[in-house]
This record gives C-alpha cells, structure tokens and sequence, in this order.
C-alpha cells in the first residue's frame, strides 16, 4: 500500500471546480512532483492533504489513517509537514525560536501531561532542543540561528521555512515552490536540500514551477490541468506527453 493515497477527490468552492476527480498515489521515500499550469489546481490539492481544506468527495489515506477530514494540527500529528508558498514564520522571531515554537505548537503532549509528569516534558523539551539543532546543522542554518527571521534576505527565508517543516520530523514533507523567487544559485542549494531529504528516507511531494528541476530530481510526475490528472509517470515519459506538451507548455500537440 502507498503511504499516502489521494482517492478521486473533488473540492468545489461555489460551483467551481478546483479539483474533479484527482488521485495520486506516493510510496514511501519517494520524491514526487505536482506541476502545471497557474491555476491548475497544486495548491488546492496540498491544501486537501495537510488538512486546510476538506474535499467534497474522495478520501486520503496516509499510512492506512484516513486524513479526509483531519484539521491540520491531526496532520501534522500523523506525520505530514508542510513548507508554504508564502512563507509562514515569525518575522520577530529568531531562526531559533521559529523551530523551537513549531515543534512545541504541533508536537508536545499539552500543558496537563506536562504538570503531571515533569521528567517527561523535560526530556521532551531536551529531545526538541536536539532535532531543532540537527536541523539547523542540516538545512545550513548556523550563521543566522540567533537572527529575527525578518532582517533575512528572501533566500534564507525560503529555507527557514522548509527547516521550519523539517523541526516537525516529518515522515512526508510537502513543499510548495520552494525554490519560487530564488537566485540560480539559491536554488541550486535548495535541490541539494530536497535530495538530501529524500536520501535520509523522508517523503517529498513538491510543487514547482522549474520545470528544468522537477525533470531533474523527481521520481514521477504528476501534471494537474483544469483540476484533473492529464499525465502520471517518470519525467521523461511526461515530458513527451503531447497533452503535458499541449497544457503545460502550451506547443501544439
Ligand atoms: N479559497 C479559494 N476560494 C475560491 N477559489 C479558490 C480558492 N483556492 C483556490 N481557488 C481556485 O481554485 C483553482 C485552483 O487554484 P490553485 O491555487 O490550487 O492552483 P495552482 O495550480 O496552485 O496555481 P498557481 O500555480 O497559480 O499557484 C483556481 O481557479 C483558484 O482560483
């Protein structure tokens, strides 16, 4: 069975169809990519899965839990971690903090438990030092752990925001043009990341608009039109899809 699997889903909102009937299957460890045209319908579909929106029809399964429904705090709690297009941290807030706030937003047992069993929200509070530290290490963040994320340039933000996701220990990482805005070289570090990410064995669906990137790196592709899967498979079978070529592109087929 997938890990996660998106089952025919449709989310209207007033009469109009954001997604009609889109299935989408990703296994374990895999790097996944959602691409197509402005308005096709990405967006919606990692909102459906991290919980922001609830599809009208359809299911999604993660891990055999059914998500259809779930807010995105139960999301998070089941393993899924998303890095938002628009990015979502304190600006006031350090490097440091943003981590350490996201972890203990989604993640403690709650205040109650904590009172009662004060070793364990000590060791909880040690165990959330430690992965918030390895994942500054890891996305690179050392120089600026201490820095209000607002006096960061753009580029570092940006992967503020994906370590921010990463402080939850996802078992699936959701990343929403992560690389959107940045300088060739910016984003030539963020395809590092994302590999490595994939490498340690976390799940990576990823919206973006590079094509040249998503060609690169993903396992399979998935290409949304009008709301609706028009292709599914390797990046070169995709990338000859005449109705890929058609809608994404915009060649005649
Ligand atoms: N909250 C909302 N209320 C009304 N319509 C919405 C809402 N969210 C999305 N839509 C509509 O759903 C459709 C799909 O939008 P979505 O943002 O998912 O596309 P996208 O593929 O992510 O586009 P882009 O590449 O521009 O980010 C669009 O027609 C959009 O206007």
């Amino acid at each position: 069975m997938a890990q996660l699997q998106v089952e025919n889903i449709t989310l209207t909102f007033g009469g109009l169809a954001a997604l009609s009937g889109v299935s989408l299957e990703v296994e374990r460890g895999e790097l996944v990519s959602v691409i197509g045209p402005n308005g096709a319908g990405k967006t919606s579909l990692l909102n459906c899965i991290s919980g922001f929106y609830h599809p009208q029809r359809g299911r999604i399964l993660f891990e055999g839990h059914d998500l259809t429904r779930a807010t995105p705090h139960e999301v998070t709690r089941k393993g899924i971690a998303r890095a938002f297009q628009n990015i979502e941290l304190f600006s006031g807030l350090t490097v440091l903090e943003n981590l350490l706030l996201a972890r203990h937003t989604h993640l403690r047992y709650g205040l109650f438990g904590a009172g009662l069993f004060y070793g364990r929200a000590l060791k909880e509070e040690v165990e959330n030092r430690k992965a918030v530290e390895e994942v500054i290490d890891f996305m690179e963040l050392e120089a600026y752990r201490k820095a209000p994320v607002g006096n960061l340039p753009y580029g570092v933000r940006k992967r503020v925001e994906v370590a921010r996701a990463l402080a939850l220990s996802p078992k699936l990482l959701l990343l929403d043009e992560p690389m959107a805005g940045m300088t060739l070289e910016e984003k030539e570090d963020m395809v590092r990341f994302i590999l490595e990410i994939r490498a340690r064995g976390t799940t990576v669906v990823l919206i973006e608009h590079d094509l040249g990137v998503v060609m690169d790196i993903s396992d399979r592709i998935y290409v949304l039109d009008f709301g609706q899967v028009i292709a599914e498979g390797a990046p070169e079978a995709v990338a000859k899809n005449p109705r890929v070529q058609e809608a994404y592109l915009g060649v005649e087929a």
